[in-house]
């Protein structure tokens, strides 16, 4: 079959080698298939006896014009048991095939899904989400006709074509050489179209790509595009993108109806043929009414999987078109691969080496350039640097939810690349500037840091921070919904909560990236608390956005343009006049100003 274009979200290759490798990865599919299509295949063959059936209750039952009325409800029973043993086997078969595809469908999303949560996040930020949901959803999604009768279609419709052509052809090989010669320039007709409709539900399946992309931008923006007066355009370009799906839909559809029509066609002329060849012949054939009968029903048995083929083969382009960008997502290789034979991280506080690392998100200069330091165990470092000076891009690599392209990440004096992730994820744990917050109840939310947490566990942890009396400001405490992504929550609020949930997480090790958002006063001096008591005794190292916290450290480490430019304590920085004072000045005069206003 085909080969469709590759582009950088599709698998290339044929359609052939793309259904072959679909199987492959779905092994649910391939359980009691065996069996299924011998069901399916006996299905068919029921359809092949009645003409036959049918043949012999013209020619014996009707036989010397006299009407024998025994042999003829003996047929009929033999007949009426062959329909309703066909009709249960197919029940039987479409059930089979509707339950193992649902498994199969249900085991490639749960795949899909946790291959996404594998990779590493320099992926996650050249994808977009609407796209990774799209492979995940209706990516998946198109392969479901395809399994529960297109795929079996192939086997079953061929074998009964083929049935039906050696039945014709034990009636009357001319008669049969005739449906052959009419039926080739549909086939030639197919093999055209098929292409066509590939490349067509490739399209389809990127426009759909793109949809998800604008409508999940558009939901989640909504707040910003009305407070900046855009509704306007954004509609624009939902539209567009909208129109732009609906246009590579109709052209697969398109192209599905004439493939479909040509086969409806070629059917028609096909009995029409064979009756003008029959009639041409006359009796001078030399056959019965039966024969003949028998003759026209199995052509039309013939001609019933010729038509069915053209919506197969619609399915069959379709699936591959999903299952190509399902398994371009598998294919991409987990850069943050578990190590074989992962460490286990040592107790207590480890020590945070850095050493001459570099890193660069996909199709970007770099954001790290040769940087290394080290945390000493127990100590709490602080990185400062402008805006877009590579800080967050540091801390994840710390965490390792991405790898350096040079250099190496040590903690407790082992390579990350080595640690087990398990060790890894619970020694060492992150808070980031705009923490995320599942929508719940805050006591669910700071649950996710240590599942077996009793309700008293959760309370203690804030009480621990010094954040009780935000929790009894509450009206409803714990049991406070927090909102889509914490939403009814203020950014400092959020903050609190995240601290909560990795202060019961009990890391050895913490990574806080500070909120920039500007907090009320009151839950400033909470959350200043909260951080002083959290990272007491640990290892930790903290985006500084407010220099408050940078005076405090025991270090202070200053990035500039993705490089380590100064390293030293607060005073002894600030007294040295360089980009660290700059910093600390202008901050000063922020705040000092924000205090004024
Ligand atoms: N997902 C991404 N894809 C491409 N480039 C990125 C991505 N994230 C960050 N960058 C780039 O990497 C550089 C460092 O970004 P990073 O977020 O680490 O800076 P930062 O110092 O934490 O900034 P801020 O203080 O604003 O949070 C910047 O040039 C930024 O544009």
């Amino acid at each position: 079959m085909n080969a469709v274009p590759a582009d950088s979200d599709t698998l290339a290759g044929s359609t052939w080698a793309v259904l072959r490798r679909g199987f492959a990865v779905m092994p649910e599919i391939r359980e009691g298939l065996a069996l299924t299509i011998t069901l399916a295949m006996a299905g068919g063959f029921g359809k092949l006896a009645i003409p036959v059936l049918i043949q012999l209750l013209f020619d014996q039952g009707l036989s010397s014009g006299h009407l024998d009325t025994g042999l003829l409800l003996r047929l009929g029973a033999l007949v009426a048991v062959v329909v309703v043993g066909t009709t249960l086997i197919n029940w039987l078969s479409l059930v089979r095939l509707a339950s193992a595809s649902e498994r199969a469908l249900c085991g490639l999303r749960v795949g899909a899904f946790a291959h996404v949560h594998r990779l590493s996040v320099a992926y996650h930020s050249a994808e977009t989400r609407g796209k990774l949901v799209s492979r995940v959803t209706s990516d998946v999604e198109t392969l479901s006709q395809f399994l529960q009768w297109g795929g079996v279609a192939w086997v079953v419709n061929g074998a009964a074509m083929l049935a039906a052509l050696v039945g014709m052809a034990y009636y009357d090989l001319w008669l049969t050489l005739v449906v052959v010669v009419l039926i080739v320039p549909l086939v030639v007709l197919i093999v055209v179209l098929t292409k066509r409709l590939g490349v067509a539900h490739s399209a389809v399946r990127s426009r759909v790509a793109d949809l998800l992309t604008v409508l999940s931008e558009t939901i989640q923006g909504a707040a910003v595009i009305r407070a900046y007066g855009i509704t306007a355009p954004s509609l624009r370009r939902t539209r567009s993108t909208i129109h732009r799906w609906r246009d590579t839909k109709t052209r697969a559809g398109y192209l599905g109806g004439v493939l479909f029509s040509l086969a409806e066609l070629f059917a028609a002329i096909v009995v029409v043929g064979v009756v003008a060849v029959g009639l041409a012949i006359g009796p001078s054939g030399g056959h019965t009414a039966g024969e003949l009968v028998a003759f026209l029903l199995l052509v039309t048995v013939f001609l019933g999987p010729v038509t069915q083929f053209t919506q197969v083969i619609d399915y069959t382009q379709n699936a591959a078109a999903g299952w190509r960008r399902v398994l371009a997502l598998l294919d991409i290789a987990e850069d943050v691969a578990e190590p074989a034979d992962g460490r286990q991280l040592p107790s207590g506080p480890p020590a945070v080496a850095v050493r001459e690392v570099t890193f660069g998100y996909p199709d970007a200069a770099p954001a790290l350039t040769d940087v290394s330091f080290e945390v000493p165990a127990g100590r709490q470092v602080v990185l400062v640097g402008a805006t877009g000076s590579g800080k967050t891009t540091l801390t994840k690599l710390i965490a390792r939810l991405a790898d350096p392209d040079q250099g190496v990440v040590l903690i407790g004096g082992v390579d990350v690349r080595e640690i087990a992730t398990a060790s890894l994820r619970s020694r060492v744990v992150v808070v980031p500037q705009d923490p995320f917050l599942f929508d719940t109840t805050i006591e669910e939310n700071v649950r996710y840091g240590r599942p077996s947490a009793t309700r008293a566990d959760i309370e203690r942890a804030f009480r621990d921070l010094g954040a009780g009396a935000f929790l009894d400001s509450l009206p409803r405490g714990l049991d406070t919904p927090v909102g889509q992504r914490g939403e009814s929550l203020s950014a400092g609020e959020r903050q609190l909560v995240a601290l909560a949930r990795a202060h019961l997480a009990d890391p050895a090790c913490l990574i806080l990236d500070e909120a920039t958002s500007a907090v009320d006063p009151r839950i400033e001096l909470t959350l200043i608390e909260a951080l002083r008591r959290l990272t007491a005794g640990r290892t930790s190292l903290t985006v500084a956005h407010r220099l408050a916290t940078a005076e405090r450290a025991d270090e202070v480490i200053v990035l500039d343009g993705g490089r380590l430019v100064e390293r030293g304590r607060h005073d002894e920085l600030f007294a040295a006049g360089g980009v660290y004072a700059g910093l600390y000045d202008s901050w000063r005069r922020a705040t000092a100003g924000g205090a004024a206003a």
